[in-house]
């Protein structure tokens, strides 16, 4: 994710267990990119134990097949395409999400890329960009070219992160697509992620905003899967996740300024905070500018030992919808 699972952060979550893989923010390829250096570092300095997917983003074939043959040197446990980023900037470049408007586009750019990628080529999308009846001849775009994995979250670039997610068209993916599906979107705690699975049948979960918000989350997955009790977490608990990631993006910044990473660390707050004091500590947050306000704040709200709510308020407006997927 975008200014948000750097080096620093992939160290931290996995600390707290982890995914099975890692996926990098994106590389944006354009003809005459270079893959930005504080991206590759989560590359070549991964020093977690879990592998690390490199994703691209762009449109044009030979910058894309030209970086996908550099990605391929380093120790990646394959390349993904992103067609999926909702931002307008990117989009209107026919980028990301933006190529979902194009399936002859693609088509020739997966034809590229796999011709190009050894190793293993994955992608992930959403279900269309106005509409999710766009998602059936995506498919077929997709089904043609071997590819190893395909990720879906489950809105259109239309609905960015307003609705609820759409399971059914997970599920398509899966019974049309040779090649294991991922589901992603809206996944906030162990219920989600069961009911997601169970929905749609795919082969496995992306987690994003949820895992930023409890970064438990893998681990407690995985004592459901193998049948472990999983500890609530206190207010102390959540205060040591975020003096720690304050503590190792700042160390890894060599331009540290502590009011500028108070900015950064928003961008983390936005979905720790969700649903905590029934969002006032979320308000508060955002107009703090100092790293002692800061901590004074979260200290305030988050200095003791009773359990947080389990998952983020039904209403949340950054997890829209989330309580559908049951
Ligand atoms: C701030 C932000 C940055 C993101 N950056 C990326 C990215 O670089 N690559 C990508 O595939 N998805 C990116 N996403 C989308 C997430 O990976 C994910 O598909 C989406 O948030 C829905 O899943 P979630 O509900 O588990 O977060 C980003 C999302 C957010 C909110």
């Amino acid at each position: 994710m975008q200014d948000v699972t750097d080096l620093p952060f992939m160290r931290l979550i996995a600390r707290y267990g982890g995914p099975d893989w890692f996926v990098t923010e994106y590389f944006r390829i354009t003809p005459d990119s270079k893959p930005d250096g504080l991206i590759l570092k989560s590359i070549t300095e991964n020093d977690t134990g879990i592998p690390v997917i490199a994703q691209m983003i762009g449109q044009d074939i030979p910058a894309l097949v030209r970086n996908a043959k550099l990605l391929e040197k380093l120790p990646i446990a394959g390349i993904d395409l992103n067609l999926g980023c909702p931002a307008p900037v990117v989009c209107r470049k026919d980028a990301g999400g933006g190529l979902l408007r194009q399936p002859e586009r693609v088509d020739e750019i997966l034809r590229a890329l796999r011709d190009t990628i050894q190793g293993r080529f994955t992608v992930k999308c959403r279900i269309g960009f106005t509409d999710k009846a766009e998602f059936p001849r995506l498919l077929e775009v997709f089904q043609k070219h071997s590819i190893n994995g395909l990720t879906v979250h489950g809105r259109t670039v239309r609905d960015a992160y307003k609705t609820p997610v759409h399971p059914e068209c997970v599920a398509m993916a899966v019974r049309s697509m040779p090649c294991p599906v991922i589901a992603n979107g809206n996944v906030v705690d162990v219920p989600t992620g069961l009911a997601y699975l169970r929905q749609t049948e795919a082969a496995g979960l992306m987690l994003g905003r949820g895992a930023i918000r409890h970064p438990w989350l893998f681990e407690h997955l995985r004592n459901h899967w193998e049948g472990r009790e999983s500890r609530p977490k206190t207010g102390r608990d959540m205060l040591d996740y975020i003096q720690a990631l304050y503590d190792m993006t700042a160390a890894f910044n060599p331009h540290f300024q502590a009011d500028l990473h108070v900015q950064k660390m928003k961008r983390y707050m936005v979905f720790i905070t969700t649903g905590i004091a029934e969002g006032e500590l979320e308000y508060r947050i955002r107009r703090v500018t100092t790293e002692p306000d800061f901590f004074a704040l979260c200290r305030e709200f988050l200095d003791h030992d009773t359990p947080l709510p389990a998952r983020p308020p039904v209403e949340s407006s950054v997890f829209c919808g989330f309580s559908e997927l049951r």
